[in-house]
């Protein structure tokens, strides 16, 4: 993986991780075997733990579902062993993900698999507000680690068209994303950023159903308004 020559640093990019016949293979089985939540918006499936976002950690309720078949080559061969938690995301044209930055304190690596169509993420600094669009092309894996995963938020606009830095209009289409994830051991972030990190929150008083029920307003609005950082993943 190559780690992109912008701001936020941190991002680590590998583009065709799969071939276009794999490709199309996964996109059969999802459009045509897997049963997606039915509902509008981004939908969501869970693998292995499911998290938990009154405990911001492992959902003890609900059973450990094993990745099936076509998700094992799919999982990123740069850590050392398999991810705790995987999401797989669908993504119609016009719909998007909040700015957020994933929780710190039971999350450490993050990566995510883009298939599909491509479309633009929206990184932003939580210091300076500064925004930077990243272009997640299909079959790319990415891995956001320091400033891109800590202290920069990521998010999708909810819209049917991208801009392109040369002023093209790229139309959006169906896109699929997974998302991997693994438990950190214990469950603390040291990175100290008060706008982003729910340890740093959590030391300083801040309550998590609190923070939980903005998320919920702000998915409810499908919020995508500039400015906003919330604190968790979906
Ligand atoms: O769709 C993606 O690539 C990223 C989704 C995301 O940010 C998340 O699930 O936390
Ligand atoms: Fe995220």
């Amino acid at each position: 993986m190559e780690e992109l020559p912008i701001r936020p640093s941190g991002i680590l990019m590998q583009t065709d991780f799969i071939t276009p016949e794999h490709e199309a293979k996964l996109l059969d089985i999802f459009r045509n075997n897997l049963q997606w939540p039915d509902r509008s918006g981004r939908l969501s499936l869970h693998y292995g733990y499911t998290f938990s976002y009154k405990t911001f950690g492992i959902d003890e309720e609900t059973p450990y579902k094993p990745f099936p078949d076509w998700l094992v080559p799919l999982l990123p061969p740069t850590e050392s062993r398999a991810p705790d938690q995987v999401c797989l995301q669908y993504y119609a044209p016009g719909t998007g993900i909040p700015p957020h930055a994933d929780t710190h304190s039971p999350f450490d690596q993050l990566y995510s698999l883009s298939l599909g169509a491509p479309l633009m993420m929206v990184f932003r600094d939580s210091e300076t507000g500064d925004k930077v669009e990243v272009d997640l092309l299909a079959r790319s894996m990415m891995q956001m680690s320091g400033d891109s995963r800590l202290h920069w938020t990521h998010g999708i606009k909810s819209r049917k068209t991208d801009t392109m830095p040369d002023g093209t209009v790229r139309p959006r289409a169906d896109r699929w994303s997974l998302t991997y994830r693994w438990l950190r051991q214990p469950a603390v972030c040291e990175c100290g950023n008060e706008k982003l990190c729910d340890t740093a929150q959590r030391r300083n008083g801040v309550e998590k159903e609190y923070r939980w029920k903005q998320y919920e307003e702000d998915a409810k609005n499908n919020a995508t308004a500039a400015g906003k950082s919330i604190n968790l993943r979906r």
